[in-house]
């Protein structure tokens, strides 16, 4: 673990907060989707895809799910179209294209070997620009090409609804861990540590009980440090920020940010981190890497201000939770219990991509898939256009 600094304040008491809505009654319906989810997300690692069997409020079955790595031409692609905001040239056509044929190839991957032809693909596309505040949030990921590939619909354009309505578009997956967190203890607090990292407070009220939002950097800039020092893609299992120290002034720097103080729901895009490389420049590549582990941390300690009650407990899905460095120090820090996902019989790996499964039905369904306390849309709301094959 690393050690807490003294600089920082530690989780004031939790305090009450708003709640969002309670659920309405369930539509009747009386039939499930084999749905498939696709996410790329903002670390760039690579596709994943997962198949669910649901019908958009209760998860029937848990399928398979895989990633498909970017190689390191096309992530360097992807890479160099980050913060476009419209796809409209020859460069932004062959990215929409190729990104909706590695998609179909992660299908193809997925359901080889098996007899299954899912009914439905919920597609998220990669965020090449968020900033809901403009009304503005671009993925890249030809949804109708997706559609004829395979010939299965598929629902995509899932952010554009809320942010047209005033909603942050983000974070999506909170209604899938809610829809997961059914019959376990609560408050419970699913943190995700992506790219950027997001959590979810689910409450004692029911499904829809949820605040939502980005609590701040994920491995992102962490990754970034590692590779442009080692050219290694991430700080493996912790190793560096294990052998560094902490440089707490450089800490204090990095969360002297407005965006932590401001109150929920929120949302962040990977461009909103471009400053940190110049506050830890100079540091070992050691110091560095234990510095920006401790950055993730500080932000998710810094979160847990903004939520109405302390959660009986943490469950951690995405990549961070395979660092150790990062666990433990969540778990010093945070003073609570702090556990994968896992420990609670989901799979972190494929959570993502599942829920993008989950809200393709949720469109079919006509049932809301953002809400005042996960994204500051108005009221609960739809989202996502269906494109037929
Ligand atoms: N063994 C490991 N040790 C340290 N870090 C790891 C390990 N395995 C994965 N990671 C981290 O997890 C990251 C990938 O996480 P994940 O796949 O959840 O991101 P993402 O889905 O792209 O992001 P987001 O949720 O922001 O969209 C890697 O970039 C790496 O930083
Ligand atoms: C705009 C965008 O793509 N945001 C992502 C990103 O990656 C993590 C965090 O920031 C989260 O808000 C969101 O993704 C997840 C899948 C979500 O919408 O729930």
């Amino acid at each position: 673990m690393i050690p807490f600094p003294k600089g920082l304040s530690r989780t004031p008491a939790a305090r009450p907060g708003p709640l969002g809505p309670v659920a309405d009654a369930p539509h009747g319906f009386g039939g499930t989707w084999l749905a498939v989810g696709l996410m790329s997300g903002t670390s760039m690692d690579g596709i994943d895809a997962a198949i669910i069997e649901t019908d958009g409020e209760t998860v029937v079955g848990v399928g398979p799910s895989l990633t498909l790595p970017y190689d390191d031409a096309f992530r360097d692609r992807l890479r160099a179209m980050l913060g476009r905001t419209s796809l409209d040239d020859e460069d932004g056509r062959r990215l929409h294209r190729d990104l909706a044929l590695r998609h179909a190839e992660a299908v193809r991957a997925l359901l080889k070997g098996s007899e299954v032809t899912p009914d439905l693909i919920g597609f998220h596309g990669h965020t090449l620009w968020h900033d809901p505040k403009a009304g503005v949030t671009v993925q890249a990921g030809d949804p109708a090409l997706l559609a004829r590939e395979l010939g299965v619909p598929v629902v995509a354009d899932l952010r554009q609804a809320d942010v047209a309505a005033g909603g942050e578009g983000a974070p999506l997956v909170p209604i899938y861990h809610a829809a997961l967190a059914e019959g376990l203890d609560r408050p419970l607090v699913v943190l995700n540590i992506g790219g950027v990292a997001n959590v979810t407070w689910i409450g004692k009220r029911g499904p829809k009980d949820l605040i939502a939002f980005d609590t701040g950097p994920g491995n992102g800039p962490l990754d970034d440090w590692v590779a442009r020092h080692t050219g290694e893609p991430c700080d493996r299992d912790g190793r560096l920020a294990a052998a560094g120290s902490l440089d707490e002034v450089r800490l204090l720097r990095l969360m002297d940010h407005a965006y932590f103080a401001r109150p929920a729901p929120k949302s962040l895009d990977r461009k909103d981190f471009d400053h940190v490389p110049g506050i830890v420049e100079g540091l070992s590549l050691e110091d560095g890497a234990t510095t920006l582990t401790a950055f993730i941390v500080a932000a998710v300690v810094q979160s847990a201000t903004h939520l109405p009650r302390s959660p009986v407990r943490w469950v951690v899905t995405g990549g961070g939770r395979h660092n150790p460095v990062l666990m433990d120090t969540l778990t010093g820090w945070l003073g609570a219990p702090v556990q994968p996902v896992e420990a609670v019989g989901w799979n972190g790996d494929a959570l993502e991509a599942q829920a993008f499964a989950f809200l393709a039905a949720r469109h079919r369904r006509n049932l809301p898939i953002t809400f005042p306390g996960t994204t500051g849309a108005p009221e609960p709301m739809t989202g996502g256009r269906l494109y037929r094959p």
